[in-house]
């Protein structure tokens, strides 16, 4: 005889039941909740005297209310409970097959591929798994691949470099290369190579805890859509940050730009994606703390790589969070640099790096004037504290740097600029590294008339030769597409570009430019093919 509270039961069952297949995510939540712990009550009721029979069935419709929760939550992204919620189920029946595979899901979008193979891999056990073998083989062959990634950083970008940027974006996983977190001289913490690493190789990729992207017409002039695209990426950062206590701790790691001398070092481990669970609490969280973070770490998606990798509307704009990549501080002599794909970030060395050398990606253009980037640094909230703005400082009250700068800012000369510099620094004796850093800063100047051969023609005699160049602001400043872009120019001009035949050697030192500008490629070819687009450009 069916009780009221069987009816009940039996009600909000099907009605979860129905919503769910209506993908009404939310309510489906709402009624599988208050069906489950009705079930519960029922359960613990010792009125209720039940036999062994009506308790499996019990549980058993439990189990599914869980699971099907879960799928529910992980629609909604809601990945922290949803997680629960598998557990819940399983904790009723070990290898419950839908569960199993909603768990595998859940841990694959939250990067931990080990924790997701291995409910796949006991998934695949259950009968059910031969009518879902192609979904289950193709779960199962994910994880295997980002678990490789992961671990070797072995990410091929050659056939989308080659299909123009155009095919598929490549597979990428989270990856933490030669890289630890140690205290910094330039501010707080910073990112350190763990062992001596040629250019172009590849440090990290990190998913973005949140980004935001569009299209900002270069007439919006009191960044109104600016603001409302951060505001948008303040309440993703917000949300995921509450759906996940992972994401909360991680993100809390970060500098909210106060004492940054007496912030704690964390380990790298703690960012790898199959980092042990019980390593993260569960706080409450703070959106005031969030806005500090967003406010010192936020990055915008790097405009001259965007361009490169297939993305050339100048209107394009992108801002995010990636949590990694957040401990890298700032250089005027950077030796690192990152691209954006999708919603990762890619750091790469731009130049050689010694075991123990710290690791610094400009946040803004590093190829302009020290007044520049002091304003630049201004807006970030800094004074720049790297070697290269300090030698400029001992420079900038020579009158002669003045002129210089003026003549940038107007425009007039500017192989005059390129013949007082070169005048100067052999004048003030400057020597290696630092020729490289006062280039990089006229770097308008020198491009200009290595750009034109009205200007090369007049100033060509009186200046360094390119090769010589190439080589000093690469030392001074690391791999750069702009360099790249004046060595293959100059390439052409002396008549062994790409394809011209010979210029073997110039091809070599092509291609090595490259992989410090857009990091290693897999695929010989696929280099080449930057470099024709770097000439096109
Ligand atoms: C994204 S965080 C970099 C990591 C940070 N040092 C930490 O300990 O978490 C950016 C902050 O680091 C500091 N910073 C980064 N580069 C710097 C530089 N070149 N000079 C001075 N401060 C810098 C500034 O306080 C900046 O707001």
């Amino acid at each position: 005889m069916e009780t009221e509270e069987d009816e009940k039961m039996q009600f909000l069952r099907s009605k979860a039941t129905d919503l769910l297949l209506r993908e009404e995510w939310k309510e489906s939540i709402q009624v599988y909740s208050q069906f489950i712990s009705l079930c519960q009550n029922h359960i613990s009721d010792a009125r209720n005297q039940l036999d062994t029979d009506r308790l499996l069935k019990l549980r058993k419709s439990m189990c599914l209310a869980y699971s099907n929760q879960a799928e529910a939550r992980f629609r909604l992204r809601d990945f922290n409970q949803g997680l629960k919620d598998c557990d819940e189920a399983l904790d009723i029946e070990n290898a419950h097959f839908k569960t199993l595979l909603c768990k595998g899901k859940i841990l694959l979008n939250l990067d931990r591929y080990n924790l997701a193979l291995q409910c796949f891999k006991i998934a695949v056990l259950d009968p059910q798994a031969s009518v879902n073998s192609d979904a289950l083989n193709g779960f199962l062959e994910k994880c295997k691949k980002m678990e490789s990634l992961s671990r070797t950083g072995g990410f091929d970008f050659s056939d989308w470099i080659l299909s123009g940027f155009r095919g598929q974006l490549p597979e990428l996983a989270e990856y933490t290369g030669p890289v630890e977190i140690k205290k910094s001289e330039i501010s707080g913490r910073g990112l350190f190579a763990t062992k001596n690493l040629d250019s172009g190789t590849l440090l990290l990729v990190t998913k973005a805890i949140a980004v935001e992207r569009g299209i900002l017409p270069q007439s919006d002039i009191d960044n109104a859509g600016q603001l409302v695209m951060w505001k948008n990426l303040v309440d993703k950062v917000v949300d995921s940050a509450g759906k996940c206590n992972r994401t909360y701790h991680i993100l809390c790691k970060l500098s909210t730009g106060d004492e940054e001398e007496s912030l704690e070092v964390p380990d790298i481990d703690l960012f790898r994606p199959d980092a042990d669970e019980s390593l993260f609490s569960n706080e409450n969280v703070v959106k005031s703390r969030l806005l500090s973070i967003l406010d010192v770490n936020s990055l915008t998606e790097d405009m001259i790589s965007t361009k490169v990798l297939g993305k050339s509307s100048t209107d394009y704009y992108g801002v995010g969070l990636w949590v990694l990549s957040s401990f890298i501080n700032h250089s005027c002599y950077p030796n690192a640099k990152r691209f954006h794909i999708g919603d990762y970030v890619i750091v790469h060395v731009s130049r050689d790096v010694k075991a123990g050398e710290e690791l610094t990606f400009g946040y803004f253009d590093v190829f302009s004037p020290l007044c520049n980037r002091k304003k630049m640094a201004a807006s970030w909230g800094f004074d720049c504290n790297c070697k290269r703005c300090k030698y400029e400082e001992g420079l900038c009250s020579k009158q002669e740097m003045k002129e210089m700068e003026i003549g940038i800012e107007r425009g007039l000369d500017l192989g005059g600029v390129v013949y007082k510099l070169e005048e100067c620094m052999r004048r003030w004796m400057v020597r290696g590294k630092a020729k490289g850093h006062l280039r990089a800063s006229f770097w308008v100047a020198y491009s200009e008339v290595f750009g034109s051969d009205k200007l090369m023609r007049k100033w060509g005699r009186r200046i360094p030769a390119m090769e010589a160049l190439v080589e000093s602001i690469v030392d001074g400043v690391g791999g750069d597409g702009r360099i790249l872009k004046v060595f293959m120019e100059g390439m052409k001009r002396n008549g062994a570009a790409y394809g011209g035949g010979g210029g073997v050697v110039e091809m070599e030192k092509a291609m090595k430019l490259g992989r410090g500008a857009y990091g290693k490629v897999m695929k010989k070819q696929a280099m080449k093919s930057i470099l024709e687009l770097i000439t096109q450009s």
